[in-house]
C-alpha cells in the first residue's frame, strides 16, 4: 500500500485533503458562549453545510480526493474497546463538566452506532440528553445555569490547526484554546487505529502531551527543505524549538525552521490568517504584521553541533528572509484588500490572505474578497471562489478549513 503522507510545500498538486463537514456542534452554540466557543456569530447551520459542500466538490473538481474527519474517525474506531477507550478519553480530558455524571454521560455516548458515538462526542452532551431520572447532583438539575456535560466542538470544520503533515510525518497539536484542546485526539486515534495510516511508521514530531501549545494554522511547509511557524497567541517559541529539533533528527530534507513573530490578536491568530504561498514566489501578506519599516522579528533555526540544540540567526525582513531561505532572486508579496487600510482590515478580518493553494499559482479562496481576489488575478494567479457568508462566521478561511495529507513535489 502506498505510503500515505506526503507534504513537501505548502503549493504542491494537491491530492488529498481532510476537510470536516459542520455538523450540530455549531447549532450548540448560543450568544452567552459564543466567546469562549471562539465564534463572533452562530451560523445558519444547512447554510454553512450548502457553502462547505461546495467547497469540498471544487476541491473534488480539481481532482482532490476529499476525506471527512468524522468518517476516518468511525474507521478508526472499529472494536468497542477502542471506543470505550476513547470515551474514556474524552471523558477524562472533559472533565470539568462531568462531575460525578461519568457514568451516566459514558453510557449515553456509547448506547448506539459508532456514528452516534462520533457524532455525540462533536456535538457536545447536553444535560437535557440525559434522562431526568439518572441525574443525582444538584448542578445536573440546573440545564440553566450552565447547558452541557460536554461541550460542542464548532470549531471542528477548521480541520488545519489540530494536526499538520510534514514530508512524511505528522505534528499532532497541542491546542492553546481549552476549546480546542480536545480536536487533536480525533487525529491521534486517526494515525494509531485507522487502517490506512496504522500499519505505516508514521513518525511524530510533536504530540499532544507536549506542556507548550503550537497550531497548524501556525505551521506553513516553504519548501522540501523550510518550515515556517508564527509565533503567535497559539504557537510557543518552545513547541516550535522542540518540533525543529525532531524535524532535523528525521526528516531528511529539512534543514531550515523560520520562526515568523506576529502580533497576538484575535484578529491574526495564526501565520496562515496573515501570511500565505501562492506560488513558488508569491505570498499574500497582510501588511499590518510588518512594523514600521517593515521591521519584523524571524528567526532562522538550524540543526546544532550538540544533541538536541540548534543554532539560531535573527532576521527582520519577510522578503528579505524569503528570498534568503527559498534562495530566490525576487518574490512578490501580495497584499491583503490591496493595501488599502479599510479593504485591508476587513477582508482579512474575514480571511482574505487565508488563500488554499491547490497547485503552483491556483488558491481558493472567499469570494466576499474581491479586492484581494481581484489582486491575486492581477498576479496572475487561478482563484476560485468559495461562497462564503456562513463559513467566514468561525474566523477561518480555506486554508484553515483544510488539512493536507498528501501533495505532489514541487
Ligand atoms: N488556521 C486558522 O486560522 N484557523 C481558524 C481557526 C478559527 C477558530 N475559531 C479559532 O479561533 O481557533
Amino acid at each position: 500500500m502506498k505510503y500515505p503522507l506526503h507534504v513537501t510545500s505548502e503549493i504542491g498538486e494537491l491530492k488529498t485533503v481532510i476537510l470536516h463537514r459542520p455538523g450540530k456542534e455549531v447549532e450548540n452554540l448560543t450568544p452567552e458562549y459564543l466567546q469562549r466557543l471562539l465564534f463572533d456569530d452562530i451560523p445558519f447551520l444547512p447554510a454553512i453545510q450548502k457553502e462547505h459542500d461546495y467547497f469540498a466538490n471544487a476541491l473534488r473538481n480539481q481532482g482532490v480526493e476529499v476525506l471527512y474527519l468524522e468518517r476516518l474517525l468511525e474507521e478508526s474506531l472499529h472494536s468497542i474497546q477502542l471506543q470505550e477507550q476513547f470515551v474514556d478519553q474524552i471523558l477524562e480530558e472533559s472533565k470539568s463538566n462531568i462531575n460525578g455524571a461519568r457514568h451516566n454521560v459514558k453510557e449515553y455516548l456509547l448506547h448506539g452506532s459508532v456514528q452516534d458515538l462520533v457524532e455525540k462526542v462533536m456535538s457536545g452532551v447536553l444535560k437535557t440528553d440525559i434522562e431526568q431520572e439518572k441525574k443525582v447532583h444538584l448542578y445536573e438539575l440546573m440545564a440553566d445555569h450552565y447547558p452541557f456535560y460536554l461541550d460542542p466542538m464548532p470549531n471542528l470544520y477548521f480541520t488545519r490547526d489540530p494536526a499538520a503533515v510534514i514530508g512524511k510525518g505528522i505534528s499532532i497539536n497541542k491546542m492553546n484554546e481549552s476549546a480546542r484542546e480536545r480536536e487533536s485526539i480525533f487525529m491521534d486515534y486517526i494515525m494509531k487505529y485507522h487502517p490506512r495510516f496504522a500499519k505505516h511508521n508514521i513518525p511524530k514530531w510533536f504530540t499532544r502531551d507536549s506542556r507548550f501549545s503550537m497550531e497548524g494554522g501556525d505551521q506553513l511547509i516553504l519548501n522540501k527543505h523550510t518550515v515556517a511557524v508564527g509565533v503567535s497567541s497559539r504557537s510557543t517559541p518552545q513547541a516550535i524549538e522542540k518540533m525543529a529539533i525532531n524535524l532535523f533528527k528525521d526528516q531528511e530534507d529539512i534543514t531550515k525552521v523560520v520562526a515568523v513573530e506576529i502580533p497576538k490578536s484575535r484578529a491574526f491568530m495564526h501565520l496562515d490568517t496573515v501570511f500565505t504561498m501562492v506560488d513558488y514566489d508569491k505570498f499574500t501578506i497582510h501588511p499590518a504584521i510588518e512594523g514600521p519599516d517593515g521591521d519584523m522579528r524571524i528567526f532562522i533555526l538550524e540543526k546544532g553541533e550538540e544533541e538536541n540544540r540548534v543554532t539560531i540567526k535573527q532576521r527582520n525582513n519577510l522578503a528579505e528572509t524569503l528570498k534568503e531561505v527559498l534562495e530566490l532572486k525576487d518574490i512578490v508579496l501580495i497584499p491583503c484588500g490591496g493595501g488599502d487600510p479599510i479593504a485591508a482590515a476587513r477582508e482579512q478580518w474575514n480571511d482574505g490572505s487565508n488563500t488554499l493553494a491547490i497547485a503552483p499559482g491556483v488558491v481558493m479562496t472567499y469570494d466576499r474578497n474581491y479586492v484581494s481576489n481581484k489582486l491575486l488575478r492581477q498576479h496572475g494567479l487561478e482563484v476560485i471562489e468559495i461562497p462564503s457568508s456562513e463559513l467566514s462566521r468561525g474566523r477561518g478561511g480555506p486554508r484553515c478549513m483544510s488539512m493536507p495529507v498528501y501533495r505532489e513535489d514541487i
